[in-house]
C-alpha cells in the first residue's frame, strides 16, 4: 500500500499540495483535476521523484525520503512524454537498459525483453531506432520499458494524451490487463470509469474521492 501522511508541498513560495493524507490500496486509481491542480506533483511524490516539504510518503512501509532507491524499484513511473524515458538507440536495447542496470543475468534479460516485445506488439520494431517511431509507438515502448522491470505499482502521468484513437485503445486495454496497482493521472474521463477509485484535486486539495461513478460527475460539475 502507498500511504501519504499530512503531505504539504510547495515550489519556492507557491504552495501546491495542502495537508494531504491518503491510503492508496485499490488496484486501479485515477487522479483527476484541472490544469495546475497538483496532479503531477502528487504522482511524483508517490515514487520519490519528489520528496514532500512536510509529511511522509511510504510504499509498503518504505519511506520515499530515506528509502528512495528501494521505493523506485517498487514503483514504476511512466512520464507523459516518452522522449523523457527512452534512452537507447534501438527498441530492444532500450527495453534491456533498465534490466542491465538491475544486474539481472543475461538470459533473464533476453527472456524478459522477448516477452515484452511480443506482449506490447513491438516485435517488428526490435532492431529499429526508437527515435524513428511515431509518438504512439514511442509511448508503448516507454510503457513497456517500465513494465519489463515488473514493478509492484505503476504510475502513469497522462498516458493517452499524445495518442490517436487506436493507440489510446491499446493503452486502455493494456492498463486494464495489468495485475499491478495502477495509478493514473489523466484528463481522459472515459478511460477511468471502470477504475476502482477516483481522486479529484482542486488547488492542491482532494475535493472528491470515491468510485468514478460518483467522483467523475462531481468533478465535471465543479469544472462547470
Ligand atoms: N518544478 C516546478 N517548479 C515550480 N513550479 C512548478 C513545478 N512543477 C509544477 N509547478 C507548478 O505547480 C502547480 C501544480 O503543477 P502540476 O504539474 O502538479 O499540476 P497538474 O495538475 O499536473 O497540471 P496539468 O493538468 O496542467 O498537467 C502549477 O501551478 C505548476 O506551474
Amino acid at each position: 500500500m502507498i500511504e501519504l501522511r499530512s503531505i504539504t508541498h510547495a515550489y519556492g513560495d507557491r504552495p501546491v499540495l495542502h495537508d494531504l493524507s491518503l491510503q492508496l490500496a485499490e488496484r486501479r486509481i485515477a487522479i483527476l483535476g484541472g490544469n495546475g491542480s497538483g496532479k503531477s506533483t502528487l504522482a511524483r511524490l508517490l515514487n520519490g521523484l519528489i520528496v514532500p516539504n512536510a509529511g511522509n510518503v511510504s510504499v509498503d512501509g518504505l519511506d520515499t525520503r530515506t528509502d528512495g532507491r528501494a521505493v523506485r524499484q517498487r514503483v514504476g513511473f511512466v512520464f507523459q512524454n516518452p522522449d523523457t524515458q527512452i534512452v537507447y538507440p534501438t527498441v530492444e536495447e532500450d527495453l534491456a537498459f533498465g534490466l542491465k542496470a538491475r544486474k539481472l543475468p543475461k538470459p533473464e534479460i533476453a527472456r524478459r525483453v522477448s516477452v515484452a516485445l511480443e506482449r506490447y506488439g513491438l516485435d517488428s520494431y526490435r532492431h529499429q531506432p526508437a527515435h524513428q517511431m511515431s509518438g504512439g509507438e514511442k509511448q508503448l515502448l516507454a510503457i513497456a520499458g517500465v513494465l519489463v522491470l515488473e514493478p509492484a505499482y505503476v504510475i502513469f502521468d497522462e498516458p493517452t494524451t499524445l495518442l490517436d484513437l487506436r493507440n489510446r485503445r491499446k493503452v486502455v486495454e493494456l492498463l486494464r490487463g495489468l495485475p499491478q496497482t495502477v495509478i493514473v493521472v489523466t484528463h481522459d474521463l472515459d478511460m477511468v470509469m471502470d477504475f476502482d477509485r477516483a481522486l479529484v484535486l482542486e488547488d492542491g486539495r482532494i475535493v472528491a474521492d470515491g468510485p468514478p461513478a460518483l467522483a467523475v460527475p462531481a468533478y465535471v460539475e465543479r469544472l462547470g
